[in-house]
């Protein structure tokens, strides 16, 4: 693992059994506090999509907007917010899922997507990909593609990078971490 991969890795902590018994949470918040982990994680998102016809970006509510946001900026692209129930303000459709400790729907402004469009998802972490998957089901009723998802974090084990190939998505991460 090279440099800045090291450092990014290094700034995420790991917490036991939160938010349950078994769970290892691996907290982004830590990473947000280090500048420049925070910085280069931008960075090698950002570098790794600036060719790839991206034509706009989901940031998946809260923590996926972190990482989605700047990813946007730095590509000269619209930034979509893909939110929990009940907090987008006009016409929107809505997907449930589960996650690996719960379930939950998301959704998305009907007129945020259009035919044609080729869409980059943007999390901070890939577990079991249920929220990756609503998110790209949301984008396809709507006529859009996803071909490419960015993460932080995969948590191999889990399955979540076979889940989004079968969906024709290949995922893009920066570190694993084993376990849950
Ligand atoms: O691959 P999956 O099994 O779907 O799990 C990963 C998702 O779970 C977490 O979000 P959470 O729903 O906890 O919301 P938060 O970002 O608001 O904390 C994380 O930020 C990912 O979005
Ligand atoms: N183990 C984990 N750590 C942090 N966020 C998560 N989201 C789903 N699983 C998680």
């Amino acid at each position: 693992m090279n440099e800045q991969l090291q450092l990014i890795k290094s700034s995420i902590k790991s917490i036991p059994n939160y938010p349950k018994e078994g769970i290892i949470f691996r907290d982004i918040t830590s990473l947000t506090e280090v500048p420049e982990a925070f910085s280069t994680t931008v960075n090698l998102i950002a570098e790794q999509f600036k060719h790839a016809g991206i034509t706009k970006i989901i940031g998946t509510e809260s923590r996926g907007f972190i990482f989605g946001a700047p990813v946007a900026i730095a590509l000269g692209l619209p930034f979509i917010l893909v939110r929990k129930p009940g907090k987008l303000p006009r016409a929107v459709i809505s997907q449930n899922y589960q996650l690996e400790y719960g379930e939950d729907t998301l959704e998305i402004h009907s007129d945020s997507i259009q035919a044609g469009d080729n869409v980059l998802i943007i999390d901070d972490l890939l577990a079991t990909g249920g929220t990756l998957e609503a998110c790209v089901k949301l984008v396809q009723r709507l006529g859009g593609q996803v071909k490419h998802a960015a993460f932080v974090i995969s948590l191999p084990e889990l399955g979540g990078e076979q889940r989004l190939r079968k969906l024709g998505v290949e995922p893009f991460t920066l570190v694993d971490f084993a376990g849950h």
